[in-house]
């Protein structure tokens, strides 16, 4: 006991306790303490006046929900024309709605081509000194500077996912595109989920079948993975469910540290178990065949889309 109330009062003892006791302290009001997060840039606001020409339809009305969701665009900045009735986001309060593509480019610094690539040679714009930003298929880029009378023209391939911000968008600008209006494109095209310039055009050509058709390929696996269960007797709603949990939540080993799709399919064959045995099936069958020949086909698609 002595020993006890000895140690406890003992001034040096006493010192450490109200040293750990403060340390202790300044660490939980540390914890406790709202975190002020460190300046990032912020994400950019919209100044420019957007028009999408056929902004009624899959894709336009896309990209319009998803930069009026973002809070980026003022909505009395987005000016949207169709052919049929205001419908979906152009019915958005603000947002202006025609039937005019003329009075559409008057009202806009940035025309956004969201028709298909058959009917854009009916489209009659005079987009002089503005930025086209084209999401059609298969139509060069020189072909639309000199059709609508722009210089700065950006051609892109965003995919069906924008609906749901998490479209993956490739696009390419002529050199005539300012620093300014290519910080736009990718700001704009954020909103709809990823966003990346490339280098060439042929890359957008390219992008067609790879990104802009491939947001189906997921849907085509899991359809693949449902017949095969149902063949097999698995309840429809249990084959549904499964399927999607593998094309949809599994396939978000890709997001990880670990994700290098080339890795993941090495190490399954590697483990010699029942995947290796699919994956090797699969293979054979000529897999990566088909979806080459699959890409080719997109790509040939376009091509002829955009010769009428
Ligand atoms: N749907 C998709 O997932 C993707 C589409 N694209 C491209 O986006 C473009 C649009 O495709 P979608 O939205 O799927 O087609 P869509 O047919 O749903 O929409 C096109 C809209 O343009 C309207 N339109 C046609 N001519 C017009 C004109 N002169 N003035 C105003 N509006 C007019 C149509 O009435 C229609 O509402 C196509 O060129 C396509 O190649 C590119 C990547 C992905
Ligand atoms: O299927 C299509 O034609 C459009 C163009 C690229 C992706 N979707």
């Amino acid at each position: 006991m002595q020993l006890g109330r000895g140690l406890l009062t003992s001034p040096s003892i006493v010192a450490v306790a109200r040293l750990l006791d403060r340390l202790s302290r300044a660490t939980f009001d540390r914890a406790l303490r709202p975190t002020i997060p460190e300046p990032e840039d912020a994400p950019m606001t919209i100044t420019a006046r957007i028009g999408i020409v056929g902004g009624n339809g899959w894709l336009g009305s896309a990209i319009a929900s998803a930069v009026l969701a973002s809070g980026r665009l003022d909505p009395a900045r987005l000016t949207i024309s169709g052919r049929s009735d205001r419908r979906g986001t152009a019915e958005t309060p603000g947002v202006h709605w025609t039937q005019s593509n003329r009075e559409l480019t008057e009202r806009s610094d940035v025309v956004v081509l969201s028709v298909r690539p058959q009917d854009f040679s009916d489209l009659s714009i005079d987009a002089r000194g503005k930025l086209v930003l084209s999401v059609m298929a298969g139509i060069a880029a020189d072909t639309i500077a000199e059709r609508t009378g722009a210089a700065e023209v950006v051609r892109s391939i965003p995919n069906a996912a924008a609906a749901i911000r998490r479209s993956f968008t490739p696009w390419y600008a002529l050199p005539a595109v300012s620093a300014e209006n290519k910080a736009l494109v990718q700001a704009l095209f954020e909103t709809c989920g990823e966003a990346a310039e490339v280098p060439r055009e042929a890359h957008i050509d390219y992008c067609v079948g790879m990104t802009g058709s491939g947001a189906a390929f997921p849907a085509l696996l899991a359809s693949a993975l449902i017949d095969h269960a149902l063949a097999q007797g698995l309840p429809r709603d249990f084959a549904e469910r499964a399927a999607r949990s593998v094309v949809a939540d599994a396939s978000q080993l890709l997001r990880g540290e670990n994700g290098d799709p080339s890795r993941i399919v090495q190490e399954m064959i590697d483990y010699r178990g029942t995947t290796a045995a699919a994956l090797a099936t699969m293979q054979d069958k000529g897999f990566a065949d088909a979806v080459a020949a699959g890409l080719d086909a997109a790509g040939a698609k376009a091509t002829a889309l955009s010769a009428g």
